[in-house]
């Protein structure tokens, strides 16, 4: 089979080709693991505020689950393709196996411009692609979670929908919802926390300070508001951050909680007014920083963006933000990149905290919840140098890929999937 040699799908699958020098999985279990084992397209048509209805497009792919059951989030963006939802599927069952969760990895998404629509048409249409999916998902089977312009609320429509159709409620057939309802404390902020702990991580390794090293985020939702108030606390100077508006910088050092109260009050970086310049999205992937994190979308690292970057170490808050081609260019230039599936992993890490508190019917403390985190994490950081190291493997994205297709090769051999 065949598969298109640009975006995503065609970086992820890179990714693997080159850690599969160093991971010298079996061929025809290496063969299986690039291709997606299912991917479902539904259409959604939705009754809009003014009468009319319209018809979106979703999809929810399964890429593997020989770990355990498929986990990923959901993402409302009018940018969701098949390939993309493919490679985040992929993305996710590398994660899942790098942090040693009993998971494999699916991801969602739906075609949509979320901010032009009402709360009642994101209802309704989060209701109807839960429908459309349901029977690919369950607690056992298939976990969502929240992804881009995702959030508690959505994942509380989408287990109410799959509970109606089973009869009761099913808490733990998605995760990230609200604490009231099952949620656990900590996932909001858990993305945003692993890329601060791994941030810490990478500058331990370095023999660096994290005081006080200027940082620079390309996209203030979710993921990269909570990394800039995790890094701020830990000492770090945070002189950069940006939305779809543009960004703002002060060299300075930003006043982050300010700008989360602008952003959560629904403003846009543009019409920020407190002091900091303005800077658009491809300037502030140039500046130059201690820590570059990019937040927001795939494939803002390009090539020509490598060779221009003045940032010494990048950690990846967003799903695949660097194309192949530009981590030559930073292998090359010797600038440590922490990959996602390891920098981000702290929002799945803290979701399947969230399902074995609902399995268990227990619910843990926000200290028992950060503590685990925060164990976990440094155990799959500690993983990746000692295989950077030792292994003499070019870049800590290629050391994280190893060991995860290694894992999730073996749980095939285990599991005799290939008579
Ligand atoms: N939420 C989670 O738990 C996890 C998320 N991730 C990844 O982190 C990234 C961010 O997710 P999350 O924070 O949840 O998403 P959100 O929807 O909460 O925030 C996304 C942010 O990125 C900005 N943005 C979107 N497009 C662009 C662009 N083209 N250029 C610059 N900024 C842009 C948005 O601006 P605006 O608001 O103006 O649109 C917003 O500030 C994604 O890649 C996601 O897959 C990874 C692991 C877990
Ligand atoms: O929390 C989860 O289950 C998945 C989050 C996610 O979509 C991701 O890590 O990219």
């Amino acid at each position: 089979m065949s598969q298109d040699d640009e975006g995503p799908l065609a970086t992820m699958l890179s990714q693997m080709q080159r850690a599969q020098e160093y991971a010298q999985v079996d061929e025809g279990i290496f063969e299986r693991l690039q291709y997606p084992e299912r991917t479902l397209k539904v259409t959604l048509p939705v009754r809009m505020d003014d009468g009319s209805v319209e018809v979106f497009e979703g999809y929810r792919c399964q890429f593997d689950s020989a770990r355990g059951p498929y986990k990923g989030g959901v993402r409302f963006h009018p940018s969701v393709t098949m390939d993309e939802v493919s490679a985040l599927a992929g993305w996710m069952t590398w994660k899942t196996a790098l942090v040693d969760l009993p998971y494999g990895g699916a991801k969602g998404g739906v075609v949509c411009e979320p901010k032009r629509m009402s709360t009642d048409e994101m209802r309704r249409l989060t209701r109807r692609y839960t429908e459309g999916i349901r029977r690919m998902i369950g607690p056992h089977v298939d976990v969502p979670a929240p992804d881009m312009n995702t959030n508690p609320e959505v994942m509380a429509w989408m287990m109410d929908t799959y509970s109606v159709y089973e009869g009761h409620t099913v808490q733990q057939v998605v995760t990230g919802k609200p604490v009231s309802l099952g949620g656990t404390p900590g996932r909001v902020e858990a993305t945003g926390r692993g890329v601060a702990i791994t941030t810490e991580k990478v500058f331990d390794y370095l023999d660096r300070d994290l005081e006080d090293a200027s940082v620079a985020i390309q996209g203030f939702g979710n993921v990269g508001s909570w990394a800039a108030r995790l890094l701020s606390e830990r000492g770090a100077n945070v002189v950069a951050v940006s939305d779809v508006s543009g960004g703002r910088y002060d060299p300075d050092g930003l006043d982050v909680l300010d700008l989360y109260g602008h952003a959560a009050d629904g403003g846009r970086m543009a019409d920020y007014d407190g002091e900091a310049d303005t800077i658009s999205n491809s300037d502030l992937l140039e500046l130059d920083v201690d820590v570059l994190i990019p937040a927001a979308v795939a494939e803002v690292v390009t090539e020509e963006v490598a060779k221009n970057l003045r940032a010494s170490v990048v950690v990846e808050a967003a799903n695949g933000p660097t194309t192949t081609p530009a981590d030559d260019v930073l292998i090359e230039r010797d600038v440590p990149v922490v990959p996602d599936i390891l920098a981000n992993a702290g929002g799945v890490v803290v979701s399947y905290l969230e399902w074995v508190q609902n399995t268990q019917e227990y619910a843990w403390t926000l200290e028992q919840v950060n503590a685990d985190l925060e164990r976990r994490l440094t155990s799959a950081f500690d993983e990746v140098v000692t295989a950077y190291d030792e292994d003499g493997i070019p870049d800590l994205r290629t050391a994280a890929y190893s060991i995860a297709l290694e894992r999730t090769a073996h749980a095939h051999e285990l599991r005799g999937l290939f008579p």
